[in-house]
């Protein structure tokens, strides 16, 4: 489906306005475990919380009287060696079927129709191939982790990408362990025994429960759990399922490095490479040194490390660092149109979303997805007329303010 075809018509109750409200309505049927999944952070969850109080602490300085009767908010610049409708993406995030039975293939269909682009994890419940059947040109990223001992693996994963037309491999660096994640150990989290990784042959357990069995060290204490809507019915952990998954565990590689890791991918694949999880302009400067192709400021929804710095709050001076060689997109507590606007006004060429995608699947699967796509847009253009851009090339640096500095500043901007 081409950028310009009206989407279907979505039926979303009229009194959910922003996607604080679907958030809200989507916890209404949530299961506990699965919301315990979604919202997990890092240890307290400090990084979490600043991922969404970071974009209040950026005014925005708008312009007026610039006719902006139409505008247009198509990226600046293509991304994947494609236009789309919007700077706007949704990024990998695993096991979407414990969200809707279609999953990743609801997402990605819900991305075909409003022409942005989708990333599929490789711990996703579909596979590579039926999701780009599902989403089509919009499925251009197979999100990787490189799995310790078994390169063979992700080397087929490698192929099959490349052979359902995959526009890039998206390395994710910022989790050579899982982060310390209280959640999951508390809800003794699994996956329910209907959903699997389904990119592997075999029945493997995934990297959490490598998470749980470190964190949780006593594995005859593991007990089930109440199981909601989406998945009841379901038997849950069980000892068994315990032992099984350590027996035969997918394990993220702890000794993922730039020399080596990077080197490897060159070597095997044709496809782009972008490396997502940057948050230091050093680890942009080897990204681009090892062959990226892009970056994405991420701190992996604050899932990983505990009071690490917000993506918003790192772009600035990877953005200078990186000086226009490489395209830098950012994720991270994108929630508003307005969201977008400000990343865009401070260097980024595109931005991603992670857990609102969940809420629309919760509560409508694709319609839901697509809803929550559908009201970023509407925000973002409202914003963009407000702010005097008819193009998003018009957004300027000089357009938002951080707060500490109007204090000293006064009105002087
Ligand atoms: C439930 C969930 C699963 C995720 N799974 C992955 C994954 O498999 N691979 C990955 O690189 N990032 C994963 N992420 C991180 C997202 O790609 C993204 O960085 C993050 O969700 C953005 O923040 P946001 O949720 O505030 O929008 C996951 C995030 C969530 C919430
Ligand atoms: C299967 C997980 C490792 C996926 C992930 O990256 C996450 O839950 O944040």
């Amino acid at each position: 489906m081409n950028g310009t075809s009206t989407p279907p018509a979505i039926t979303i109750p009229r009194e959910i306005l922003s996607l604080r409200d679907l958030e809200a309505k989507c916890l209404e049927t949530m299961a506990p475990m699965v919301r315990d999944y979604l919202y997990d952070g890092a240890e307290e969850g400090h990084t979490i919380r600043e991922n969404l109080e970071v974009w209040n602490r950026w005014l925005v300085v708008p312009r007026m009287m610039r006719d902006t009767s139409a505008v247009d908010l198509t990226p600046r610049t293509n991304q994947f060696n494609r236009s789309w409708s919007l700077p706007l993406g949704i990024a990998p995030s695993a096991m979407q079927q414990l969200a809707h039975p279609s999953g990743e293939k609801a997402t990605a269909a819900a991305a075909r129709s409003m022409n942005i682009p989708f990333g599929l994890s490789t711990f996703s419940n579909y596979t590579i191939e039926e999701v780009k059947d599902s989403g089509g040109d919009s499925v251009v990223g197979l999100q990787m982790y490189l799995l310790q001992g078994r390169r063979d693996l992700n080397l087929e994963l490698v192929k099959r990408a490349e052979a359902a037309g995959y526009k890039a491999i998206v390395l994710t660096v910022d989790s050579p362990v899982p982060g310390n994640r209280p959640g999951l150990i508390k809800s003794n989290f699994v996956m329910p025994k209907h959903m699997r990784f389904r990119n592997f042959s075999e029945d493997f357990g995934g990297p959490l429960d490598q998470a749980q069995d470190t964190q949780f060290n006593d594995p005859s204490s593991v007990t089930a759990v109440e199981a909601g809507s989406a998945i009841a019915s379901e038997p849950t952990r069980t000892q068994d399922q315990a032992t099984k998954s350590r027996g035969n565990q997918l394990i993220v590689d702890p000794s993922i490095n730039w020399e080596r890791d990077m080197k490897w991918l060159r070597e095997n694949t044709s496809l782009e490479i972008w490396v997502k999880g940057i948050l230091h302009p050093l680890d942009a400067e080897e990204a681009i040194a090892h062959g990226a192709s892009g970056i994405m400021v991420s701190n992996h929804g604050g899932r990983q490390l505990d009071t690490c710095v917000s993506a918003l709050d790192a772009l600035p001076a990877i953005v200078e660092q990186v000086s226009g060689r490489v395209p830098v997109h950012l994720d991270g507590g994108i929630r508003r149109g307005g969201d977008i606007f400000k990343a865009l006004a401070l260097g980024a060429d595109f931005v991603w979303i992670g857990r609102p995608v969940w809420w629309g699947l919760e509560v409508a699967g694709e319609e839901g997805v697509r809803w929550v796509i559908q009201t970023l847009k509407r925000e973002f253009e409202v914003v963009m007329k407000l702010m005097g851009c008819r193009k998003v090339g018009e957004i300027e640096r000089e357009m938002v303010i951080p707060k500490t500095a109007l204090m000293s500043m006064g009105s002087s901007y």
